[in-house]
């Protein structure tokens, strides 16, 4: 980490979700679920299907998986799916997946400003740093939050909350960028602005997200980010 955060600068922190919004993991999580579970399943699902399932981590991807087959899950069935799935992606996690454009850029020119940086995602925590590791961004970051950190996962607050303690910055003092209704009311629940990339992982409108602004691209980021510390400083006067 580069600097310091100069004294009165907003946002003190960045905090980033991870599938749908610093890289597009699609195509490895779609494969690897249908490596895993198909067999069972009796059919294949497609990446239309898989994006709908993403989002509130492992467990939810396998329960919606097995509810789109109409079938129930009963406790152990889903935690040995879940095992098969993690067995499949863990050594594969990168093979398709790509970083999403400005990501790299944006990150670097976030910490050289002094603003802290983090990820929180309902990912779990090791394949989490593998992927930031392989894509090289691991180090940029100060915390990593991953959805098997122990605390309730987005939509809850408690993993932005973590990370905002493991930073030490206030969450009215740091933002989050997402792709999803998780991570929008996540942030709103931990009382954190909140900025969504267009094109990620929901069926939703960028309206119908209503977060406090929208990226077309990471690289808008930093622009957005002077935008929004305007208008709180405006609405502080
Ligand atoms: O693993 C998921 O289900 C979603 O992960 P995300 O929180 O990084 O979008
Ligand atoms: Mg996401």
């Amino acid at each position: 980490m580069q600097g310091r955060t100069p004294a009165g600068q907003w946002p003190k922190a960045v905090l980033f979700d991870l599938d749908g919004t610093l890289v597009d993991s699609i195509p490895d999580i779609h494969e690897s679920l249908n490596e895993a579970i198909a067999g069972d399943a009796g059919r294949e699902f497609s990446v239309a299907e898989v994006t709908g399932f993403v989002g509130q981590g492992v467990q939810r991807l396998v329960e919606r998986a097995y509810a789109a087959l109409g079938r129930s899950l009963d406790v152990a069935t889903r935690d040995a799916m879940v095992s098969r799935f993690l067995e499949v992606y863990g050594p594969r996690a990168t093979r398709l997946t790509r970083l999403n454009a400005g990501a790299q850029a944006t990150v670097e020119r976030l910490a050289a400003n002094g603003c802290l940086l983090a990820v929180v995602t309902n990912k779990p925590g090791s394949e989490t740093r593998e992927i930031l590791a392989h894509f090289g961004i691991a180090d940029g970051m100060n915390v990593v939050v991953g959805g098997d950190a122990g605390p309730p996962k987005k939509p809850e607050p408690d993993l932005l909350l973590l990370a905002c303690a493991e930073l030490n910055v206030q969450p009215q003092d740091a933002l989050f960028v997402g792709d999803s209704e998780n991570d929008v009311a996540a942030a709103r629940a931990a009382g954190m602005a909140v900025v969504v990339l267009a094109g990620g992982y929901t069926s939703l409108s960028l309206e119908e997200l209503a977060a406090d602004a929208a990226l077309q691209s990471l690289g808008d980021l930093p622009q957005v980010i002077v935008m929004l510390a305007a208008a709180r400083r405006e609405a502080a006067l």
